[in-house]
């Protein structure tokens, strides 16, 4: 079994059905689903708001390697264009690999471009950090501590003033 925390992020066309699809997608292996959040663009200010949530995913034997398929999967299905020249720009779905968690509940740590774990950029992003927590209040970002700790720190914390949640636009029946 591996565990994993995936970040999901919408900010063009119907960003609900995005963050919904990619819920269906990933189908029998979603465990928990946080509320949804908007959130004001990270990284690249010129674009509308965001859609945020994030899922806790388990799968037997599943390797990371599996997991960023899978969230690539998410994303092709959602039509993503990548713009080489916006690293941070505007998109259908974003699926991230967040962190993911061997059989015996080690931490995977990777620098492998291909794929980085833990994300090399969630501890700065409380678009992911704010849902995660709802999953897991006591939860840990391997390399960096408790969630809890990640949203007081100065830069998180400003982000997270503009964090809003958006119970009315619920993932919750999808899981
Ligand atoms: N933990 C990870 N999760 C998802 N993609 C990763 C990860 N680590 C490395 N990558 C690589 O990053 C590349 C770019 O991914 P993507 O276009 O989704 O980045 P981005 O969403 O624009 O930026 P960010 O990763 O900061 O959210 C992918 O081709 C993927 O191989
Ligand atoms: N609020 C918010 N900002 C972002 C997001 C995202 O999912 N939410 N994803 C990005 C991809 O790198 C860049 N900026």
């Amino acid at each position: 079994m591996t565990r994993a925390v995936l970040s999901l992020g919408s900010n063009l066309g119907d960003r609900l059905a995005h963050l919904r699809a990619a819920v269906d997608l990933l189908g029998e292996s979603v465990t928990a689903v946080s509320g949804v959040y908007e959130t004001p663009p990270w990284g690249d200010a010129a674009q509308p708001s965001y859609l945020n949530a994030v899922v806790l995913v388990h799968e037997a034997g599943a390797t990371p390697r599996h997991w960023l398929e899978r969230a690539q999967a998410c994303e092709t299905a959602e039509g993503r264009m990548r713009d080489p020249g916006r690293r941070f720009g505007p998109r259908t779905l974003d699926v991230d690999v967040i962190a993911v968690w061997a059989a015996d509940g080690t931490p995977v740590v990777s620098d492998d471009a291909e794929l980085t774990l833990p994300h090399p950029r969630a501890h700065m992003r409380a678009f992911v950090l704010r849902p995660w927590l709802d999953l897991e209040p006591r939860g840990r970002l391997p390399g960096h501590g408790p969630l809890t700790e990640l949203l007081d720190s100065p830069e998180v914390a400003a982000d997270l003033a503009g964090v809003s949640p958006r119970p009315e636009l619920s993932l919750e029946s999808m899981a």
